[in-house]
């Protein structure tokens, strides 16, 4: 068990205070709230694992506090560096830094290579990918076109997001390239508080595979070997925000109610975590993509540590006492650190490692780099490779889903078709029958037994009818139809008139079943065209869909 790592970092006043206004002052690894006269204020004094002040550089921060995740994650360990604070307080500053002063992702990529290079008895395979997440959806910053992609979990890979890309790395400045691309696709915006807000939480992911080297040739072709495969998450959060202070309106607003809200999922997670073990109860990861994401780093399996950015000006008193009891509790999350040691075939490294030695024997002789280029190139396409599939049995499994709402659907709109002729039985083409007549007459009996309790309220209809009706609306909702909770209106019971009591009232007639049913056969062929038509244009997913399971999976291995 291993406590979470925290820091809390001031950053720099940008305003001149009041001079009777209050101060934060920074002993040693303890924050705590002034009068201008110097005497400390009770109850507002805090002790972390580190506390900056302003005069510290990124440089001793990632020092201090990061340094040691990224080395363990290098030996196996999953690792978590999150910046987290009110807005324009300095968490991208901390992340991302300065020309003059790299921040923590630019500082872990050089020391993670450097890390590499000195580990000459092992291996390496880096992939990294980055992601934001704007508007409680996931988009990849490495590729524009991948946009509210899922999170889907699995026993091998974890939590993990579907169809985010990928990519191979072999250098520092290859990967710092990528980032500097994906900076451009990330959602920044202006508030007045800040000039370029993050409007999205992002998270840089590496992942970091390595295995001993071979020490005989004969060894190159075991599937046994241990492969240790660790995940890197280097965060920077969205600014909680008060939208009086930010003056958000219509995007920046929208914007700002779902950082909002994510943050407060995660401060419910953070809080829940710090219970004693007995009192936790449930942990609400599932309720916002950020805490689903970060579960493993947040009383998982990873090395963690939190920087707490505060600003130190007294408008912002407020939102800092926030941070800083957000930090006291995160202070006394453990996580359940181990080093992840596979000996399936699921890590890329083994599973490449075949080709790549084939490819070795062949370009024997070769010019080293040559070689090395052809390798590096191999491991690409094949991680493309893996994506596309991983990509293609996601949409398997949703044409799958919405194949089997549909089927469904027509099992009820047959069951609403039989329910009914059940009921009239005397339908024929003409609408007119004997048996009719009789269900006609008993209605009239019933109507006139019951005629106080049941006005103009009764519906000949089963009751089941109006239920009926409720649950399309839920299975259409559910099929995407309606995305807006807010449209979504219940169906209410139908209100038909009972059987003719008196003539000329208008009622419900042998004419309104008949109508009914050729509406209801009307929808049954409507939804029958629809799947027909789904299955000329994937004819590939309605083979698999009609294959038995065992060999679909097959087909995708
Ligand atoms: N330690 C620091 N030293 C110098 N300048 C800083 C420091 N921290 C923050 N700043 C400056 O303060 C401003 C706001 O910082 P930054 O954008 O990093 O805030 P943020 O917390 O990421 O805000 P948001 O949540 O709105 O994205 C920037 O101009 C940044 O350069």
């Amino acid at each position: 068990m291993e406590k979470i790592c925290v820091a809390v970092r001031v950053r720099p006043a940008v305003s001149q205070d009041t001079p009777n206004g209050t101060y934060w002052k920074v002993e040693d690894n303890r924050i705590s709230l002034h009068k201008s006269l110097g005497t400390p204020i009770s109850g507002v004094s805090y002790t972390f694992d580190h506390v900056f002040d302003q005069d510290c550089s990124n440089g001793r921060v990632y020092e201090l506090l990061t340094k040691d995740i990224i080395r363990a994650a290098v030996e196996g360990f999953n690792g978590t560096a999150f910046a987290y604070g009110q807005t324009s307080s300095g968490k991208t500053f901390t992340m991302n830094g300065s020309e003059n002063d790299p921040g923590i992702i630019h500082r872990a990529v050089k020391d993670i290579f450097c890390e590499i290079q000195m580990t000459t008895d092992r291996e390496f395979l880096i992939r990294v990918s980055y992601m934001e997440i704007y508007n409680e959806e996931i988009n990849d910053l490495f590729s524009v076109e991948n946009q509210k992609l899922q999170i889907h979990e699995s026993l091998e890979r974890g939590v993990f997001v579907a169809g985010l890309r990928e990519e191979i790395v072999s250098s520092a400045e290859q990967v710092l390239k990528l980032i500097q691309l994906g900076e451009v696709n990330r959602h920044f915006g202006e508030t007045n508080m800040n000039v370029r807000s993050s409007r999205s939480h992002t998270i840089f992911r590496m992942v970091i595979e390595s295995k001993g080297k071979d020490t005989s040739p004969s060894d190159c072709s075991s599937l046994d070997d241990v492969i240790r495969v660790s995940v890197l998450n280097l965060v920077d959060l969205a600014g909680s925000e008060r939208i009086a202070k930010t003056g958000a309106g219509g995007v920046r607003l929208k914007e700002g109610k779902h950082i909002n809200k994510s943050l407060m999922v995660l401060g419910n997670v953070i809080n829940k975590l710090s219970d004693c073990a007995k009192q936790r109860g449930h942990i609400p990861y599932r309720d916002s993509k950020l805490t689903r994401i970060l579960q493993p780093a947040l009383g998982g399996n990873a090395k963690t540590s939190i920087i707490c950015t505060v600003a130190p000006e007294e408008v912002h008193v407020e939102e800092s006492k926030g941070t800083l009891q957000f930090a006291s509790r995160a202070k006394r999350i453990t996580n359940c650190v181990q080093v992840n040691e596979i000996i399936t075939d699921a890590a890329l490294l083994k599973r490449q490692k075949l080709e790549i030695e084939e490819l070795r024997m062949k370009l024997q002789g070769s010019h080293a780099e040559v070689l090395e280029q052809e390798i590096f190139k191999l491991r690409n396409d094949m991680l493309k490779y893996e994506l596309e599939r991983e990509k293609l049995a996601m949409e398997l499994e949703e044409e799958r889903k919405s194949h089997k709402e549909r089927e469904q659907c027509i099992r009820e709109q047959q069951l609403r078709i039989e329910n009914l002729s059940s009921h009239a039985p005397f339908l024929d083409c003409d609408g007119n029958s004997n048996q009719g007549q009789e269900f006609l007459n008993q209605g009239l009996k019933e109507e006139c037994n019951d005629s106080h309790s049941r006005k103009t309220e009764y519906s000949p209809l089963p009751d089941t009818i109006c239920n009926v009706a409720d649950e399309d609306t839920w299975l259409r909702m559910n099929k995407g139809y309606i995305a807006d909770l807010d449209s979504l209106h219940i169906t209410p019971a139908r209100k038909v008139e009972s059987f003719p009591s008196s003539e000329g009232t208008p009622g419900w007639s042998i004419e309104n079943y008949r109508q009914e049913v050729q509406s209801l056969q009307k929808q049954l062929e409507h939804t029958i065209e629809e799947r027909d038509e789904l299955e000329k244009e994937f004819p590939a997913q309605f083979l698999f869909w009609k294959l038995p399971l065992g060999i679909v999976v097959d087909a995708f291995e």
